[in-house]
């Protein structure tokens, strides 16, 4: 409920009323002239947002006059005869914006009445009438000929209906006795059930965020109203100035009720740290949305350094307003829920550094979107000819791969280049984003060497439906996937062994690449077996040992969507071949005739899988993890994958039931290429560009040490001039786009930024290069020397491919041998092993009061003693 007053402040001397703002509504009148119309209009145009403003017109006031009050941002009008509130009605003007006079009437604002008409039977018919209409939003006003008394208002309020007093016989001082007190009017409407007679009170910020409960009194609401500021009733401490000692000061900015009048609400601006005592800005917590990030900007505009990103952005307004027009381009085009709300939250990062930069508010923007929704007359809303034409070319240009979101983020915050390419268009420069590691501070750094963000955040919303479908529907659902991703209509989901000839037929010379391939991973991967168990003899009498068992059943995921990759096949299967897992099955996305490529049925013939289950994506991975009517269920899934593949290895693990363990997190491909001055720029080009080729959400990263400019550039070309080469371009753009160039002075910086960032793929493009790998703590593989390029190791030289992403090279290996096995352990004891550790057994089991465990080795103690 709005404050029970509603103060009516005259259009002569509109400017010198006292402010009476904390009411937070109120009524100019009467409007009678022309004059006074321009001066109502000018008034509220000025004062907008601060309170809310009725308008009370007479009859002299044309409708045309009325329209353009409400279009200036008049809540509502109050005509002075019903025929003029009907005449508005008749043109289309809502009810909701109109305060009939009179008797009730339908849909309306409000209706008002003068007290000398309100008999008590209109009074109660009009308060059910008005306020019964299950709106909420409906009340009832009433006039007085002259000012009333303290106690002709508490009869009013009780109605409840809100009386409409001059603003001149109002006062905020409670001392002043030859006026109403605005104060003692809320407090008439003021109902409490708690036994210190105290208001429980909320006290929100001017977005609604709510900072924190406290308590209010008649005499604290008085005194708050007084001094426009925060003071509320302590129960310990008495009368309460909020922020007196701390500075968190705040300043009143209205007062309003709830439904019941029992409950106060303070809206107010904060000061200093915030409401809540913890120096948090609410009593709940941080809050985030526009006004967290209104905040982040506001400090950066005062802290960010000189050369960051955030500065350039507040200072360079011609990249400002490229990245404006860049997202809004992007927001036109995003096409699903996800993606438009990850392109609109763009444009509002890049609009709301623009509001910041020129002191704007987000408030000041709320208030202008709400002056605009006050508007009774429509623009006709035609977009300017330019962006028509622009629209029309967009619509025509076939669609690009999907821009990479992330890009435009993380560069947002984070340092930036000194040339900062627009990747994404498709005649525009690919280049890496350039970062002087010396101009940045760590915590940029960090930032800057974070992962582009899956541009599904709720990826395990979309994963999750999809593998209970498999989980509890089997093969029908497993059908339904395939048809719906792979566009594919099978009849069974799964190809089983032996394969017909006929799928794996290949060229000589593939199948001699795809032979020298395997003999290699063969001969990498047995190397790893170890050749005899672990034996150890603890201590004399105690023999203990490791040995190795494959896990019987392995599914290999071989992913198919923006490529269709049969090295996975090697890289999975012969392992698993070594290792001597009983049944191996294969999973991978089909293509939309139902086929595999003969790749992946020529591998998995030479590793001896059992079946190859045709489907991809979080539905195979569910279908190899639970099992379906012809799908069996495997013990362990292994093999990298896109975020939904990812994502469901992750959820299947975490089932229980489903008794599956994974390899790791393998998702998009990443390289870090560590280059000195010696480095061939078209070397160190073609390995980023290598990694960048697998999709738009692979990242790849250059380590420039102790490089010149020229040196610098002559690798941007390099790496601009291949890539307009590739039949893949448009994916190396997007994967380019959220890519950069780090410039260190030395090997070791360069090492030890690449261990923080973790690679999946680190390439040494340095002199000496093997004396820098004892430095490497963290990096799935590492490519020693200008003649190891990384696609040795996708594809032919032993190594395994499948390896960690993401940062993960922190703490998982890549797919070897051991991946596809399992330890267990053994210990044989001799009666002198017995006697030599028993007595610390028993006393360690007494320790934790097992006495079974201790009995155990007791009973044959005692056996050999007799
Ligand atoms: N880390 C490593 O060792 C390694 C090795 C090889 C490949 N990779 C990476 O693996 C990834 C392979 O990804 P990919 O997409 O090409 O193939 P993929 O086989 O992993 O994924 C394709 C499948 O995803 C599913 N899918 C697609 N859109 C979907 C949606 N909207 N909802 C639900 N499911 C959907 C479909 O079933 C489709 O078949 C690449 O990022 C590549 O870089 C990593
Ligand atoms: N580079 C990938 C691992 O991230 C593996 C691969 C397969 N084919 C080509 N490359």
């Amino acid at each position: 409920m709005t404050f029970p007053l509603l103060p009516l402040l005259a259009p002569c001397n509109i400017a010198s009323t006292p402010d009476l703002s904390v009411v937070g509504h109120t009524l100019i009148g009467p409007v009678s002239t022309s004059q006074d119309v321009a001066t109502v209009k000018d008034y509220i145009s000025a004062n907008f947002g601060l309170v809310e403003f009725s308008v009370q017109v007479t009859s002299a006031i044309d409708i045309d006059d009325i329209i353009s009050l409400l279009d200036t941002g008049a809540d509502a009008v109050f005509p002075e005869t019903d025929e003029q509130a009907i005449a508005l009605f008749e043109i289309g003007i809502p009810g909701s914006r109109v305060v009939f006079p009179g008797e009730d009437y339908d849909d309306v604002k409000g209706v008002y009445v003068t007290s000398s008409a309100l008999t008590p039977d209109l009074a109660s018919k009009l308060s059910k009438s008005v306020l019964a209409d299950g709106t909420g939003s409906q009340k009832l006003y009433v006039t007085f000929s002259a000012t009333p008394t303290l106690e002709q208002v508490k009869k009013i309020t009780a109605l409840p209906a809100i009386p409409i007093i001059p603003a001149e016989a109002l006062t905020t001082d409670p001392a002043a006795t030859d006026k109403l007190s605005v104060a003692a009017v809320f407090s008439s409407a003021l109902t409490t059930d708690r036994p210190d007679g105290y208001f429980s009170t909320v006290v929100v910020d001017t977005q609604g965020v709510a900072l924190g409960l406290v308590y209010s009194s008649e005499e604290s609401i008085a005194q708050a109203i007084k001094a426009r500021a925060g003071v509320y009733q302590s129960r310990k401490r008495g009368l309460w100035f909020k922020g007196a000692t701390s500075g968190a000061v705040q300043t009143l900015v209205r007062l309003e009720l709830d439904c019941d009048g029992d409950c106060v609400k303070f809206v107010v601006q904060q000061a200093g740290k915030g409401f809540c005592h913890l120096d948090t800005t609410t009593c709940f917590g941080k809050s985030g949305g526009m006004p967290a990030l209104e905040r982040t900007l506001v400090s950066r505009l005062e802290n960010a350094p000189a050369g960051s990103y955030t500065r350039r952005l507040f200072s360079d307004e011609k990249l400002l307003s490229a990245k404006i027009m860049e997202e809004a381009e992007e927001l036109t085009t995003a096409k699903s829920k996800d993606e438009i709300a990850w392109e609109f939250a763009d444009l509002l990062y890049f609009g709301m550094t623009k509001a910041v930069e020129a002191g704007v508010s987000w408030a000041d923007v709320e208030r202008n979107l709400d002056s605009k929704a006050k508007k009774i007359t429509r623009r006709k809303g035609d977009a300017k000819q330019k962006w028509i034409d622009a629209a029309k070319k967009a619509a025509e240009t076939p669609e690009k791969p999907a821009p990479n979101t992330e890009s435009t983020s993380s560069s947002a915050i984070v340092n930036g280049a000194v040339k900062q390419a627009d990747n994404r268009e498709s005649t525009g420069r690919i280049q890496l984003t350039r970062v002087d590691v010396s101009d940045i501070s760590e915590s940029e750094l960090t930032e800057l060497l974070r992962r582009p963000a899956q541009k599904n955040a709720n990826i395990m919303n979309l994963v999750g439906p999809i593998v209970e479908a498999v989980r509890t529907r089997g093969d029908v659902a497993l059908l339904e996937f395939t048809a719906k991703f792979e566009k594919a209509k099978l009849k069974s989901p799964v190809l089983k062994a032996p394969f017909p000839p006929e799928l794996m037929e290949l060229d000589q010379e593939t199948k001699d690449a795809i032979d020298l391939s395997f003999e290699n991973v063969l001969k990498f991967h047995a190397g790893q077996l170890e050749s005899a168990p672990l034996v150890v003899e603890t201590v004399p009498g105690v023999v203990c040992s490791r040995f190795s068992r494959p896990i019987e059943s392995v599914g290999l995921y071989v992913p198919g969507g923006t490529a269709i990759l049969p090295s996975t096949a090697l890289m999975l299967g012969v392992p698993a071949l070594v290792a001597g897992c009983k049944n191996i099955v294969f999973a991978s996305p089909p293509r939309s005739d139902g086929t595999l490529t003969p790749e992946v049925v020529y591998v998995a013939h030479k590793v001896g899988a059992a079946a190859i289950v045709l489907a991809g994506g979080a539905q195979a991975v569910a279908a190899m993890a639970y099992g379906t009517e012809s799908v069996p269920k495997v013990n362990k899934i292994l093999g990298p994958g896109n975020q939904f593949v990812t994502a469901a290895k992750m959820l299947v693990q975490n089932d229980t039931s489903a008794l599956v363990s994974i390899d790791m997190p393998a998702g998009p491909s990443e390289v870090l290429v560590v280059a000195d001055k010696k480095a061939n720029p078209a070397f160190v080009a073609s390995d980023l560009l290598s990694q960048a080729e697998h999709g738009v959400d692979s990242q790849v990263i250059l380590i420039g040490v102790d490089l010149n400019e020229a040196e610098l550039q002559a690798i941007e070309d390099e790496v601009h001039e291949q890539a307009m080469r590739l039949p893949r371009v448009e994916i190396v753009r997007g994967a380019i786009a959220h890519s950069r160039t780090f410039q260190v002075k030395t090997v070791e910086q360069a090492i030890a930024l690449s261990n923080k960032y973790a690679p999946e793929h680190l390439i040494l493009q340095l002199e000496s290069a093997s004396k820098y790998v004892d430095l490497v703590q963290h990096a799935g593989s590492v490519f020693v020397g200008a003649w190891s390029p990384e696609s040795c190791g996708d594809y032919s030289s032993g190594t395994n491919h499948t390896l960690p992403t993401y940062g993960y090279a922190t703490v998982y290996s890549g797919v070897n041998t051991h991946s596809f096995m399992k330890h267990l352990t053994s210990q044989e004891l001799t009666p002198e092993g017995l006697k030599k550790i028993g007595g610390a057994v028993v006393r360690l089991a007494t320790v934790e009061g097992l006495d079974a465990h201790g009995n155990a080795v007791r009973v044959r103690l005692e056996h050999l003693a007799k």
